[in-house]
């Protein structure tokens, strides 16, 4: 990937020309919710990419479609009247900047909290017919991360059942955000070879437990597989995209690895319109390996406790590319051998 060029109005958005297109990934997994094996299914594919799409998910099209009708309408508002629903602090509608530490992406985006299952008070919806269609769709979302957590806890042995999903729909503190993004074309890449493309979101792992997205039919999304090779995810409107966040890879102690991905904007003609529900506990919730995944193996603890506040905090202070779960990290522990080998 080559760094061509920086645009005065761009200056800090990488504008990039990659060597060859990206591979279209046919592999993720599609687990289908309603059928025998879920469980084991979505935790073979979270172990494998902590990443995989869900289809036969009960989520009504009429729900998603309505949302995404309500969103586009908002974008394509004047500047002005989105402003008024800005600046993102972290919360609201922000264009180009994302959190508060210099990154920059050809993004607009509404960075929304959820308190219980409808927007909180913090987070005042720009329209009320945005508002009544988030608070509906996060309502299935909400039903759609339980779903997928009550499936991990089972596929690994976790019990009870709910041991996982509780920690994001069964608190009323629960920190949940929703975000709706929206990437429209790049005017820069008009005129330069179709091989070329603008950072939309930098390269991340989500903090929180899980996170599902949703996307129209414009590309754009890539994750990171394990040998570290990008690929881009096709889109699909009548699935939902489920990711691995840090939080569930400290609790299942490294198992399952939060995914790294990343928006590019290409050189098409539509613009990529996604919304993602982020499932977060409470900030007081304790994160740490769960002790029965601990139990009867060899394994120690990769992390040490925290809070999911002192998490959060640190992830805010943090760069969108940085790897948030090293300063959480358990310090090695000194072996008979190592003490040998120092002395
Ligand atoms: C650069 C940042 C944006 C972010 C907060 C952070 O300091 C680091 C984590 C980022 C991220 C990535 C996933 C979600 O989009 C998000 C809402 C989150 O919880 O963590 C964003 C944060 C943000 O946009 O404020
Ligand atoms: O917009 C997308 O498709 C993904 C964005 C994302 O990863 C995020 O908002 O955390
Ligand atoms: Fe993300």
């Amino acid at each position: 990937m080559v760094v061509l060029a920086k645009p005065a109005a761009l200056e800090q958005i990488a504008l990039l020309r990659t060597p060859e297109a990206w591979e279209s990934f046919s592999g993720v997994p599609a687990v289908d919710l309603s059928g025998p094996g879920a469980a084991a299914d979505v935790v073979r594919a979270c172990e494998r990419y902590g990443f995989f799409s869900v289809v036969n998910h009960g989520v009504p099209a009429g729900m998603v479609d309505r949302l995404e009708a309500e969103a586009v309408r908002f974008f394509a508002s004047s500047q002005a009247d989105k402003d008024a629903s800005g600046p993102a602090d972290p919360f609201g509608y922000g264009s180009k900047r994302i959190g508060r530490n210099g990154d920059m992406g050809w993004v607009e985006y509404l960075l929304l909290a959820i308190e219980r299952d409808a927007l909180s008070k913090a987070s005042p919806a720009p329209t009320s017919a945005l508002r009544d269609a988030i608070n509906d769709y996060v309502g299935a979302m909400r039903g759609l991360a339980r779903t997928v957590l009550e499936m991990v806890a089972e596929g690994l042995g976790v019990s009870p059942r709910g041991a996982l999903a509780d920690m994001v729909t069964g608190d009323a503190a629960s920190d949940q955000v929703f975000r709706v993004n929206h990437y429209p074309p790049c005017p820069l890449l008009q005129g330069l070879p179709p091989n070329c493309s603008v950072t939309g979101f930098g390269e991340h792992t989500d903090p929180q437990l899980v996170s599902i997205l949703h996307s129209n039919g414009t590309p754009g999304l890539q994750v990171a597989l394990h040998d570290g090779r990008w690929v881009s995810v096709p889109p699909n409107r009548d699935a939902f995209f489920v990711n691995v966040g840090d939080s569930l890879q400290v609790l299942t102690n490294g198992r399952l690895r939060s995914v790294r991905h990343r928006v590019v904007a290409g050189n098409g003609l539509k613009s990529r319109v996604s919304m993602i529900y982020f499932g977060g506990p409470p900030l007081a919730q304790r994160i740490a390996p769960l002790p029965q995944l601990l139990a009867g193996t060899q394994s120690l603890p990769l992390y040490r406790d925290f809070t999911w506040g002192e998490y959060k905090k640190a992830a805010y202070r943090s760069r969108l590319g940085d790897n948030r779960l090293a300063p959480f990290e358990a310090p090695p522990v000194a072996t008979p051998h190592a003490d040998r080998h120092r002395s």
